[in-house]
């Protein structure tokens, strides 16, 4: 795979597992028991609020005249208040913030009027308290002492407002009216008049009985407004709708958290999928590999096996080259480039050994005859038996190269005598000459042989080709001295007790017998 597609799988491999991440962090982000909470603590605070409600009206109803139970819940509605703003970072867009700063605003404007109706109901609960026997008691007065010194008509007037202003007051507590306000003031009115014609102390219990009806008057309606405006704070319905608020998003927080559990149900079963589908295909993969592997090692065995059969061709081909290079294809002898090779190293092992090496040139003598008459291919025939019977009568270590079409020569290393040499040559001849039939042919012939030598570092100086060139001109002096014989060169060299004993030709009917 190239680096490219790896950073891709890469990339791929780290985005599942960030979705994964997110999906599973979505399915467990919702705190229940958070939500819960905040339920319970709206629930208490709409609680509250409703004991509140009751505690005003038994306030009113002159129930509790200490208030103590109007700030009782003050403090824990704070507290609730406080947990419910903390509640709010669970909600989102700014319905329930807004719900919220409304029911806080009624609450407040509440717990104001509520310091207001206190104020105003002590007065009136006094009021209240003190008219019903105030008025009984000042009647009492009346039909006593304070009665028998004023005309009955002015007491019976007096006792009559009294009467009318008792239970207009208590009619008034219970329904607030303009009207029955004004009925009352013209009682109150009446009652002041009447009351001049009575002692001071008389006019002194009629004032306070008017300054008590008057903070009737005044307090009542004050306390229904107080009472209507605290009713419509509205803290009950803004305590429902932040509920509401709340309730909703908390729905809504489940609904999405039921629906990244079935993206990540799905989500969970693609990445199943695609496990088992990379799974097979790895499993594909290595079966694939496995098969090429042995393929590839069966390829490669064989491989080897070519490669060393092919060497093995090669090797036999290049020795074949370099036999076809060194040597005669005919007769298989080495060739003349060989032979020179041949003959130089033996000069130079003869020039530190100081022993001598002999060149034998040999041509055959009538063989173009033998090709006239039976052809080349008998002519083959007797080159190459020319070569075998040469070659038995020689030396493993003695040398043999056929150098031309009927030209042959031999090289001999270590010579002791003249003698030797010449003894080779014989040889030579003899076997030459025992050639009588090529390819069921009659055939007749010979050779004439010349022959050279050097002695010590003499040859080396010379050359080999010096050497074989002396040869040469040696075997032209065998043909001339009419042929089947051998000659040795003038510059021929042997031991010194032989070296003396040179150059002289010897026929080749002297050597051969013939
Ligand atoms: N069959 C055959 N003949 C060859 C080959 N190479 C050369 N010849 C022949 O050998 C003959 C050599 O000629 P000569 O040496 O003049 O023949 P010769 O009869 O031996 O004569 P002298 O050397 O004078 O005795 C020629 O007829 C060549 O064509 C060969 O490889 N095979």
């Amino acid at each position: 795979m190239s680096a490219r597609g790896r950073i891709a799988v890469i990339l791929m491999l780290i985005l599942l597992a960030v979705l994964l991440g997110f999906l599973f962090n979505r399915t467990t982000a919702v705190d229940l028991g958070a939500q819960n909470r905040v339920m319970l603590n709206l629930r208490e605070l709409e609680k509250l609020d409703a004991e509140w409600n009751v505690n005003i009206l038994r306030s009113r109803l002159g129930l509790d005249t200490g208030y103590e139970a109007l700030a009782a819940p003050l403090p824990r509605i704070r507290q609730l208040q406080a947990s419910l703003h903390d509640a709010l970072s669970m909600t989102r867009g700014l319905a329930a913030p807004q719900a919220f700063e409304q029911m806080n605003a009624a609450l407040r404007e509440k717990e104001r009027l509520v310091e207001q109706f206190k104020l105003g109901n002590a007065v009136l609960r006094e009021a209240l308290v003190y008219l019903p026997p105030a008025i009984t008691d000042f009647k009492t007065d009346l039909n006593g002492i304070e009665g028998a010194l004023v005309p009955a008509r002015t007491v019976l007037a007096l006792d009559g407002a009294l009467n009318a202003l008792l239970a207009d007051i208590l009619r008034f507590n219970l329904a607030p009216d303009i009207a029955l306000a004004l009925q009352i003031e013209n009682t109150l009115g009446t009652m002041l008049i009447q009351a001049a014609a009575f002692s001071p102390a008389a006019g002194e219990k009629v004032g306070l009985l008017l300054r008590h009806a008057r903070a009737v008057l005044r307090y009542r309606p004050l306390e229904r407004a107080i009472d209507v405006a605290i009713r419509s704070t509205g803290s009950t319905e803004s305590m429902d709708r932040l509920g509401r608020l709340f309730n909703n998003q908390f729905d809504e927080v489940l609904l999405q958290k039921q629906r990244y559990r079935s993206w990540l149900f799905a989500y969970s079963g693609v990445l199943l999928l695609l496990l088992i589908y990379v799974a097979r295909r790895l499993v594909r993969s290595y079966r694939i590999i496995g098969v090429v592997n042995q393929r590839l090692r069966g390829a490669n065995e064989t491989l080897e096996m070519r490669v060393a059969e092919r060497t093995a061709e090669l090797k036999a081909q290049s020795l074949q080259l370099e036999k076809l290079a060194h040597h005669d294809g005919l007769t298989g002898l080495v060739n003349y480039a060989y032979f020179i090779r041949m003959l130089d190293q033996a000069l130079v092992r003869a020039a530190r050994r100081g022993t001598t090496v002999v060149v034998m040139f040999f041509d055959l003598d009538g063989f173009k005859a033998v090709n006239d008459t039976f052809g080349h291919g008998t002519g083959d025939l007797v080159l190459q038996a020319v070569a075998r019977r040469v070659r038995d009568k020689l030396r493993a270590e003695d040398g043999l190269a056929r150098i031309g079409g009927d030209e042959f020569v031999i090289l001999l290393e270590e010579v002791g005598t003249r003698e030797g040499a010449t003894r080779v040559a014989q040889q030579t001849l003899d076997q030459i000459c025992g050639i009588t039939e090529a390819g069921g042919n009659p055939v007749a012939i010979s050779a004439s042989i010349g022959i050279s030598s050097a002695h010590g570092r003499s040859g080396a100086v010379r050359g080999g080709a010096t050497l074989l060139a002396e040869a040469d001109q040696a075997m032209y002096c065998a043909k001339q001295a009419g042929k089947a014989g051998f000659c040795l060169s003038e510059r021929a060299e042997w031991r010194a007790s032989a070296s003396l004993q040179t150059a002289a030709p010897y026929p080749a009917s002297a050597e051969t017998g013939a």
